[in-house]
């Protein structure tokens, strides 16, 4: 569970008061996410989420990504509103940190998808890109290549060994030529950067909820494909889901064609996305402080990922026309 603040049933109701948001009846912490703290809270008007931002999400960025989701949301995507206070404040403070009151969406997060549903999601991502190409907020990425670099580099070789002799391993072949190749000029925007299964809430085929955008960047739209084609196309297992991957870029290209010079960069950038969740799960297994409730995410599992995307074949990204 990721509960990192334990707020009292009293704070809670204390700091509703400041909302137009009816009485509080209950909250439960929430068991899924590792960057903030979550509740769902239920009032007499309707049900919430109260959202404690904890260190990986900085404060100076609440503005962009509070205001990023009334944009959208606006636009008619399917992204909550952020709950504003009777002073019009889109967050506020409580024990020092920032919390904010986010409307609730219906759906549940997908574990296995089939193909419809990874098309969906393609769609989705694009119509995002799309839908926040006029957002005025801009916020540079705070985990780029060069921040994996300064992640891992702080692990150090010898606690990543620790972790998995494999994992040190694969950081020391593939770290270096990733950076240095890493692509620059390619079409960019406003990009989610996080699209994971956990982050995308569905009713059968329908995606009802975009959430989570708090690493949300400019960005290069190609590495967002990439980021979300490395989040959703294996199984529990590791193995590579080929009808999930093509079923996903397919989506995606039907709303925002994804143009040769971006198709060409995908394995490269599929290869950086790996990464870039290498390095931050690798860095919270090792920080991750013992009394928190919450379930550290393995770094072997992209790992895997990377070591596929190094050894795959042009056909993984190659891009199918809707039937
Ligand atoms: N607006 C929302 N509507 C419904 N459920 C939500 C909403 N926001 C978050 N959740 C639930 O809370 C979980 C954790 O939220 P998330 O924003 O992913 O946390 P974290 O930032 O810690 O990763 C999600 O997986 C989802 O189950
Ligand atoms: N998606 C990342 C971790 C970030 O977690 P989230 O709960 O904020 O989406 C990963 O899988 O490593």
């Amino acid at each position: 569970m990721a509960v990192y603040t334990h707020l009292t049933t009293e704070e809670i109701g204390q700091l509703l008061q400041h909302y137009d948001v009816g009485e509080l009846r209950s909250a439960k912490g929430i068991a899924e996410g590792v960057s903030n703290s979550n509740w769902i809270v239920e009032t007499t008007a309707a049900r919430f989420i109260l959202t404690i931002y904890e260190e990986r999400t900085e404060r100076e960025g609440l503005p962009f990504f509070l205001g990023l989701l009334d944009h959208l949301s606006a636009k008619g995507s399917p992204v909550p509103r952020t709950i504003h206070d009777r002073d019009g404040a889109a967050f506020r403070e409580v024990r020092g940190k920032p919390v904010a009151l986010i409307e609730y969406l219906p759906g549940v997060s997908l574990s296995h998808p089939d193909a419809a549903q990874a098309e969906a999601v393609g769609r989705a991502l694009a119509q995002l890109h799309l839908d926040a190409a006029d957002f005025a907020g801009r916020r540079a990425n705070t985990l780029g290549p060069a921040q994996w670099q300064d992640m891992l580099h702080d692990c150090g070789d010898a606690q990543l060994a620790a972790i998995d002799a494999a994992l040190a391993e694969a950081v020391e072949r593939h770290l270096a030529p990733i950076v240095r190749e890493w692509p620059q000029g390619l079409p960019s925007g406003i990009i989610h950067a996080d699209l994971f299964p956990d982050n995308v809430l569905t009713l059968g085929q329908d995606v009802t909820g975009l959430i989570d955008f708090y690493f949300a960047c400019d960005g290069m739209y190609a590495y967002d494909l990439a980021v979300t084609h490395a989040a959703w196309s294996f199984d529990a297992h590791g193995e590579y889901r080929a009808q999930i991957g093509a079923a996903l870029l397919a989506g995606y290209h039907a709303v925002r064609p994804v143009s040769e010079e971006e198709r060409a960069a995908l394995p490269l950038l599929a290869r950086g996305a790996a990464m870039r969740f290498i390095a931050t799960r690798a860095h919270d297994w090792i920080h991750t402080p013992p009394d928190a409730l919450v379930v550290r995410k393995d770094p072997m599992d992209f790992v895997r990922r990377l070591e596929f995307y190094t050894a795959c074949g042009e056909d993984v990204f190659t891009l199918r026309d809707q039937a």
